[in-house]
Order: structure tokens, then C-alpha cells, then sequence
């Protein structure tokens, strides 16, 4: 058996992607009990997790530093990479949209329009497909700030349950595209690691499929 190392993205999917991954039979009580180390062996040598920012655990299994990743579909969407997007897991799932003040058009007057988001690319590609000029502002986190500030017209975002939105007087103006947790894999690891790679997607899509 060769080593498996997967790459987890820390923080919000972290939880979630530990549950189906216990479901798909693995013993992740070393996970559970970590403390602040980053890789963790898994008993039975067979599998080694790595906690990372959800764009480096892009970076690592690009590189082949790491043989397997889960991240959100919106982090590939503005990354990039060369890499096999093999599994939705369908956890952590939300969408992207246009959100600003009520009644916002960005189609209506000449002027460039603003957009703040943790998403340039995505937003950019979104606008330019519209046929909108628009300037996008790169802002870390609570993007919401951007149009209460008058920062921005609009902004580009994930919605969950909306409540961050609703709360600060916020809304949809567009829908754009579903996102979830995706499982992708190295490109050399897939065919060098290709019978364990293989059996651990067949092991999590199973246990995907037992959730729904
Ligand atoms: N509100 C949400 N609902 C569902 N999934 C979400 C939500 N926010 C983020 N996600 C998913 O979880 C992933 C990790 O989000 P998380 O907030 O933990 O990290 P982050 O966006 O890098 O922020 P931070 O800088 O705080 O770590 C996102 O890339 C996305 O796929
Ligand atoms: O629709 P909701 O259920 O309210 O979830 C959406 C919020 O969650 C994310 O932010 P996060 O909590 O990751 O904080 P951040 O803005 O600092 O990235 C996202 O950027 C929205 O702000």
C-alpha cells in the first residue's frame, strides 16, 4: 500500500468533510485530537491528512506535494490549477451572487461600475460576460462593508442561508452558480497511486451517496 496525503481546508468544511470521511471509513480520532499540529497520520499507515487555507490546498495537490484535496468548488472557480476534479462531495454547499442594496441595477447608466469581492476573478469573468464594465476591488473578508460604505456598487460573494445579507439590509441581485466541496487529485498520483486513489473515491462517493 502506498501513502495517501490529503489535503483538508481548514475552518468551515473542516467538520464536515471529517463526518463523510468517517462514514467512508476512515479513523479520524487523531484528527479530533490534533491540538495545533497540521499533519496528522492516520492509524494503519495508509493515510496521512495535512490542514490547510482552502487556495493552498489547491497550490499542494497541483504541486504533488499532496496526492488528494478537499476544497470549495468557489476556491477552484478563482484559482485555477491543473488538477482531476473527480467528486462533489456535496457539503459546504452555497452559491455565488451579485448582492447589494435593494433595487440595485448595474445594467442602468454609462459609468464603470465597482464591485468588491473575495473573488476578483470570479467576479470579473462574471461582468465581462455580461457585456458590464466593471472595476473590481479585491477585499479579504465582510464584503458586505463595500456597498454600506459606498465603496462599491455591488458585490460578488457566497450565500449560504442569506442572513449575512438580510442583516445588513443586503440582497440578491443575481444568481450565478451553485457551489459545494469538491475532492480533486494530483494528476501523476492518479495514475502512480491509481488503485488506492481509486478505492479511497469509490470509499467517499459511496458514503456521499448514503447521505443524500
Ligand atoms: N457561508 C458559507 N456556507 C457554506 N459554505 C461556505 C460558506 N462560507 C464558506 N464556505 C465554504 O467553505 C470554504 C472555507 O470557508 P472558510 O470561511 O472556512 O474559509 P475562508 O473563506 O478561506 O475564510 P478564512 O479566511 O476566514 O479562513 C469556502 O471556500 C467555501 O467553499
Ligand atoms: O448567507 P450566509 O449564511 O449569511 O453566509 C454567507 C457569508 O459567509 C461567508 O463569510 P464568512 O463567514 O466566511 O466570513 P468572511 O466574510 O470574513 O469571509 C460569506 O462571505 C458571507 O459573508
Amino acid at each position: 500500500m502506498q501513502l495517501i496525503r490529503i489535503a483538508l481546508t481548514k475552518g468551515r468544511l473542516e467538520e464536515q468533510t471529517a463526518r463523510l470521511l468517517e462514514r467512508a471509513g476512515m479513523d479520524l480520532a487523531a484528527l479530533r485530537e490534533k491540538g495545533r499540529r497540521l499533519i496528522i497520520p492516520l492509524p494503519g499507515g495508509c493515510f496521512e491528512l495535512v490542514l490547510a487555507k482552502a487556495a493552498d490546498v489547491l497550490t499542494y495537490v497541483e504541486r504533488g506535494v499532496c496526492d488528494v484535496g478537499v476544497v470549495g468548488r468557489d476556491t477552484i472557480l478563482e484559482h485555477g490549477g491543473s488538477f482531476y476534479e473527480v467528486l462533489d462531495l456535496r457539503l459546504g454547499t452555497c452559491r455565488f451572487a451579485v448582492a447589494g442594496l435593494p433595487g440595485t441595477d448595474l445594467s442602468a447608466g454609462h459609468e464603470k461600475k465597482v464591485i468588491a469581492s473575495k473573488y476578483p476573478n470570479v467576479a470579473a469573468a462574471h461582468f465581462r460576460q455580461r457585456g458590464i464594465d466593471a472595476e473590481i476591488i479585491k477585499i479579504e473578508g465582510s464584503v458586505e462593508l463595500a456597498p454600506l460604505l459606498h465603496l462599491a456598487h455591488a458585490i460578488v460573494d457566497i450565500v449560504e442561508s442569506g442572513r449575512t445579507l438580510r442583516e445588513n439590509g443586503l440582497a440578491v441581485l443575481e444568481e450565478l452558480m451553485p457551489v459545494s466541496a469538491r475532492m480533486i487529485v494530483n494528476t501523476t498520483a492518479m495514475k502512480l497511486k491509481k488503485h488506492e486513489i481509486g478505492a479511497l473515491i469509490d470509499s467517499v462517493a459511496r458514503a456521499v451517496e448514503e447521505d443524500i
